[in-house]
Order: structure tokens, then C-alpha cells, then sequence
């Protein structure tokens, strides 16, 4: 673990533990496990970015806490994408601040960034080559043993269908069976923190259900924390933080039920529509709504 001068902990490789003990942010001496399970695995703040005159994110911050499944819930044009293209680097940080599993994006970009995993919007896989192939070039990009690999894939593919397709080429693949097979590669190098960006956009309710549930899987069996980039209110689960993000500004965020409790709402539908202004999407439409 490492301990910043501004009294932030980044977690570094068991071996390289220091064993003194820090400082929290009142002064308060704890131990080093504790620090660790107190570094957010995601903290933004006071982020801020423009196109032009087109200001697509205004003084945002908050934080993903280990080990949650965080919504990042927001209509179309909120600043989604924005947010992800600065985590992931795409775009650099002028304003504000980033930090993943305590590690400042702008001054540890190799140990913030090699603790994150990705899943875009857009398709990203070579659909000319074979699922596996997909998957272990991706896996050596980031230094793992094509064995360490092959292991991998059998640990996170165990008992899906998908595992006796790994020699097929991607092309064959269905539009959620791709979409699965990037969740897999986002979770091949073992990150602390996964961000989803819209995954289940285009895909039939089956299929949406099917990647909300692996992934929920996967946070349990692997301790990984998630922020999961949507506008579909039905993907949220009463269990989830959430963050609610409208016209580049965060409107709420914490836990499903202290923001529903915060609006005096009834469902996390009726919180959205009472933060946005948005009309509240009609019930019966409930798991194909957009909002
Ligand atoms: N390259 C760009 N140039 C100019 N404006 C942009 C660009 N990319 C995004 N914007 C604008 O920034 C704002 C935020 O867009 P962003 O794509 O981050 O939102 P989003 O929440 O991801 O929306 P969506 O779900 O539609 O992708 C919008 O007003 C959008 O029009």
C-alpha cells in the first residue's frame, strides 16, 4: 500500500505492504487493512469537461466504494461517455481530480490503470479472429502468461456454453454472445474496478438479462467493484449506489433506498423523474424503458 503525502492510500501488491500505520482524513490513526477497505475504488472529483463551449461535465464527483455495483444513471447526452473517456484515459483530466483504488490518474496512470477494466459502447472484438484468440491478446497485453490465460478463460467461462466455443470466430457469435465475451476480456487481468459503459444497449431483454446477471455474478465470486453506465432503470437493483447524472451534473447519489427515501419516492423511478424533471416512464413498459 502506499500512503500519499495528501494522506490518500493507494493499495500496491501485498509485498510491498508497508506495516506503519496512517492517518485517516480526521486525523484518526488506523491500521493499513483498514485504510485499505476505506479507499474508494473509484473517486472523481470535482471533474469538470468541455467541448468547446459545450460544457459536457460541470464540478462532478463521487465514488464507487469496494466492492459495490454503482449505477451511473443518466439520460442520453448526461455525460456518460464523457466520464468513461476520462477514467480510461482516452481524454486527460484539466479539471478535478480521479483517482482509482487511491492511485491519481494523472500521476500513477500505470497503477490506476492497470487495476481497471473496460467494457465500451462500441463493439471492440476482432471478429475475424477466434473467441480465444480475442481473449489471450488481450490477456499478453497486459503481461499475462498465455497458460496464466488459457486458466482464466476456464475460470470465468465454467459452465457457460460459450466455453465450448472458443475456437469459433467471433463473426459467428450472436450480438449478447459478443457482448459477454468483452465482459470476459474486461475481467481477464483480474481488475479491482470494472466500468460498463451501456453494455446492454441493442440487445433482446433475454440477452440484457442474461449480462446484468453475469455480471452481478462475477462482482460477487470476484469481489470486484462496478460502475455500470445506463439509462434503463430497470438494470438498477434495490441493493446498488447510485449515481445520478443529468446534464453533466450529479443530482444524487448513495444508496437505492437513501436516495428513493431522500426524494420521498416511492421506486427509484419516481426519484429519477422527481432529480431530472423527466417524465416518469410508463410502468407497463418497465423492462424496455428508456428514459
Ligand atoms: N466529441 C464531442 N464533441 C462535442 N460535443 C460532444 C462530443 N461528445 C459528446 N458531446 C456532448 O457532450 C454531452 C455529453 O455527452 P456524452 O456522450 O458524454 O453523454 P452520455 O450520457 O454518454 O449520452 P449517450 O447515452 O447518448 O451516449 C452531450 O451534450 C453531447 O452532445
Amino acid at each position: 500500500m502506499d500512503v500519499f503525502s495528501d494522506g490518500w492510500v493507494g493499495e500496491t501488491d501485498k509485498e510491498k505492504t508497508p506495516t506503519k500505520p496512517t492517518m485517516s482524513g480526521d486525523g484518526r490513526r488506523i491500521d493499513l487493512s483498514e485504510a485499505r477497505a476505506l479507499v474508494p475504488a473509484l473517486a472523481v472529483d470535482g471533474v469538470s469537461h468541455s467541448y468547446g463551449s459545450r460544457k459536457a461535465l460541470d464540478d462532478v464527483s463521487f465514488t464507487v466504494p469496494q466492492g459495490s455495483f454503482t449505477a451511473l444513471l443518466g439520460p442520453n447526452g448526461a455525460g456518460k461517455s464523457t466520464l468513461f473517456s476520462l477514467v480510461t484515459r482516452l481524454f486527460n483530466t484539466r479539471h478535478g481530480e480521479i483517482r482509482i483504488l487511491g492511485y491519481p490518474l494523472q500521476g500513477r496512470p500505470t497503477e490506476a490503470l492497470r487495476r481497471l477494466g473496460v467494457v465500451f459502447q462500441a463493439r471492440t472484438l476482432d471478429l475475424d479472429l477466434s473467441i480465444r484468440q480475442n481473449l489471450t491478446y488481450h490477456a499478453a497485453l497486459h503481461g499475462m502468461k498465455r497458460g496464466d490465460a488459457d486458466k482464466r478463460i476456464g475460470e470465468i467461462l465454467a459452465g457457460s456454453e460459450l466455453a465450448e466455443r472458443l475456437g469459433e470466430k467471433a463473426r459467428n457469435l450472436s450480438g449478447g454472445q459478443l457482448r459477454r465475451i468483452e465482459i470476459v476480456r474486461a475481467f481477464m487481468h483480474r481488475p479491482r474496478l470494472i466500468l460498463l459503459d451501456e453494455p446492454t444497449t441493442g440487445l433482446d431483454i433475454r440477452s440484457r438479462a442474461e449480462i446484468v446477471a453475469e455480471v452481478r455474478r462475477l462482482v460477487r465470486d470476484e469481489a470486484v467493484s462496478v460502475l455500470w453506465a445506463t439509462h434503463l432503470i430497470d438494470e438498477i437493483d434495490a441493493s446498488d449506489r447510485v449515481v445520478v447524472l443529468h446534464h453533466g451534473k450529479v443530482l444524487a447519489e448513495g444508496a437505492v433506498s437513501d436516495v428513493t427515501e431522500a426524494e420521498n419516492a416511492q421506486s427509484i423511478r419516481e426519484a429519477f423523474s422527481r432529480l431530472t424533471g423527466l417524465a416518469r416512464p410508463s410502468e407497463a413498459a418497465e423492462t424496455e424503458t428508456v428514459l
